[in-house]
């Protein structure tokens, strides 16, 4: 299906391929954040202390009662199934291109492997069509299918119910960190780099040897995922490095904190490593948003979590940067290594 057949370009290291019978993660934690919502004080600081455990112990989490409509989610469960559902040809006509990255995708890569799957990325806020693109910048501008009836309006819809969500985990990442619950809002406004992207994993011949997503780290601030009840995603669990399922709970998001919050939190969380395993006989649908900064933002560790005790541990770097570098290189296989934040870690033994 959708062009996908299984060549070499997809043939994952000996080292990285899928173990056949992964276990079911026993522990990832499943929250309940409605008490935000009730804005009870005390449970609030509860719930924030519980988000932070799960940051710190995970960095992937699981939250229910999360307030995100039941029809908003249908809606937009409904359009991803049927753009995938098109014809190769009407979804070549929205497909991505080096300089225009949003849109319909079929080859990307991770780590210089080949991915099993087809993506649509879009953005929630699209900037105003930039007079003059300087050479190699990117154009976030969204290609809309045509005769997809509803498509735009339920992503639209779903995006608006995804920055609630997404504002309302960074108030309790904020004050499991003890930092006033708004501290960074600012980081999101309407020059933020967000986007949607819809996954679709089809069923694999050989799904020993590939990945729907080869294993990384999310590079920005936080992820909130939709997955249907599939399963595949695997994470690395931290306290013994082994790559447990995360197993589909019913009307929930998976949350995991990416680069961003690790540098912000001055490693007191860590973006968890994870990918997507496939299987033979069932397609499978995900759907993450990628909450991330404006361009123009430097990241480094919060001013209020480091001391003379506890000194900064990365440089600051440009978010704009680093996310149309590490663009491009999940466009084609490249010779070079993927930008990383270890890049910007600074020698600590310099400094003590
Ligand atoms: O499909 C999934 O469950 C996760 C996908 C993912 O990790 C990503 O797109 O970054
Ligand atoms: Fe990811």
């Amino acid at each position: 299906m959708g062009g996908l057949s299984m060549d070499q370009a997809f043939v994952q290291a000996p080292e990285h391929r899928p173990k056949a019978a992964l276990a079911e993660a026993a522990g990832i934690p499943v929250i309940d954040i409605s008490p935000l919502a009730a804005g009870d004080e005390a449970s609030v600081d509860a719930l924030a202390a519980e988000v932070g455990r799960a940051s710190r112990e995970w960095g992937f989490f699981v939250v229910v009662r999360h307030g995100v409509p039941d029809d908003t989610m249908a809606r937009a469960l409904e359009a991803q199934r049927a753009f995938f559902a098109m014809t190769p040809e009407q979804k070549a006509a929205v497909r991505r291109d080096e300089a225009a990255p949003l849109g319909y995708y079929e080859s990307e890569h991770t780590k210089n492997v080949r991915d099993w799957k087809e993506v649509f990325d879009l953005v929630p806020r699209e900037p105003p069509p930039p007079a003059a693109v300087a050479d190699g910048e990117l154009v976030f501008e969204n290609k809309w299918p045509r005769d997809l009836p509803g498509f735009r309006e339920a992503l639209e819809e779903y995006a608006k119910a995804m920055e609630q969500l997404a504002l309302n985990l960074m108030e309790l990442i904020a004050r499991s960190l003890g930092l006033r619950p708004d501290r960074l809002h600012g980081f999101f406004k309407d020059d933020q780099t967000t986007f949607i992207r819809l996954n679709h994993y089809p069923p694999c011949p050989s799904p020993d040897l590939a990945l729907g997503v080869g294993r990384h780290k999310d590079a920005g601030a936080l992820t909130v995922l939709y997955q249907d009840d599939v399963g595949g995603l695997d994470v690395r669990r931290r306290s013994d490095g082994e790559w447990v399922r995360v197993r589909p709970v019913p009307d929930s998001f998976i949350i995991n904190v990416g680069d961003i919050v690790q540098v912000w939190s001055n490693d007191r969380y860590e973006s968890a490593e994870h990918r997507v395993s496939v299987n033979s006989h069932k397609e499978r649908f995900s759907m993450p948003y990628f909450f991330n900064p404006g361009s123009g933002a430097m990241i480094e560790p919060l001013d209020e979590l480091v001391s003379d005790d506890n000194p900064p541990r990365y440089d600051a770097y440009n978010w704009g940067q680093f996310f149309s570098t590490r663009k491009n290189s999940n466009f084609k296989k490249l010779a070079v290594e993927n930008v990383q934040i270890a890049h910007f870690r600074k020698d600590l033994k310099s400094i003590s």
